[in-house]
């Protein structure tokens, strides 16, 4: 498979008040075509900085990002990005008008987008509740619907900012095993931000592990476990213990982040 993305020696620089902060270091790696692939790192590594600059958000200080032939920057209809706050719908729109609407922005006539919407409405189990609004809805059904929308448009490469990090766990168990149902069946590339190293695994094809201060890559651990994948495994518990090796431990665990052992949770 080709690269989708390249990035190449990417510096970024913020300048505070107490001096300025070396958000990301020399950052070089790639993401293969359809391939998933999880970012793990301590709070402050520079997660969101690296996914908000493919996004096309950031500005890079140095370096470059390539998709395919191009380089970023600026964002584009070719990459969707997904949150951790609930609050991502227009609440003033039902779930599906949230969807359509979204579809005639990118120049999709009615009748598609109506079949559209039903589809991905569906796909997450969300067909009964496309008349409702958004406050009428749980916190992992706004989730949902969020990513029905954001498949709906079908971008080349979904960049997921920790969109399950405030979800309770059962619901977040849920929704990790219907992304991976509908990535194999979309195709998608994504990149996808966690803190808990049992997701990372469960999800992704790699696991890039990040350090911090500055952020750099620490390592990209392949998965090379059949899917679905079983926390209770030998095999899984084994790189749930290489990746936490891996993890700088004590500021991992000072920020109180779900960090669950395999079969614990
Ligand atoms: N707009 C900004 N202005 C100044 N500093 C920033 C800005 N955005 C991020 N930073 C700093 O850059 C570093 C990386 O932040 P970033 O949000 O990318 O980390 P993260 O790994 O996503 O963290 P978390 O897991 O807590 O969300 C942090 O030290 C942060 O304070």
């Amino acid at each position: 498979m080709a690269d989708k993305v390249l990035i190449e020696n990417l510096f970024v620089k913020f300048e505070g008040e107490q001096g300025n902060i070396q958000a990301l270091e020399d950052i070089s790696f790639s993401v293969k075509e359809g391939e998933f692939l999880t970012i793990l790192g301590p709070s402050g590594c520079g997660k969101s900085t690296l996914i908000r600059s493919i996004a096309g958000f950031q500005k890079p200080e140095k370096g470059r990002i390539l998709l395919g032939k191009r380089q970023v920057h600026e964002p584009g209809p070719d990459r969707i990005m997904v949150f951790q706050e609930f609050d991502q719908l227009f609440p003033w729109k039902t779930v599906k008008s949230n969807i359509t609407y979204a579809l005639k922005v990118n120049g999709k006539g009615k009748e598609e987008r109506e079949r559209m919407a039903a589809h991905y409405l569906e796909m997450v189990n969300l067909q009964d509740f496309g008349g409702a609004f958004p406050h009428q809805l749980s916190g992992g059904m706004k989730q949902r619907a969020a990513i029905a929308r954001s498949l709906a448009l079908n971008p080349e490469i979904l960049l997921m900012d920790e969109p399950f990090g405030s979800l309770d766990a059962q619901t977040r168990a849920v929704l990790q095993s219907e992304l991976v149902r509908l990535w194999q069946k979309v195709g998608s590339t994504i990149i996808f931000i966690t803190h808990n190293i049992q997701e990372a695994i469960l999800l992704g094809d790699r696991v890039m592990v990040m350090s911090s201060a500055p952020g750099r890559i620490k390592d990209i651990v392949d998965v090379n476990i059949a899917r679905p994948r079983l926390p209770e495994t030998p095999e899984f518990m084994a790189l749930w213990h290489t990746l936490y090796g891996l993890l700088e431990t004590k500021r991992f665990g000072e920020n109180g982040k779900n960090n669950t052992m395999p079969g614990k949770d």
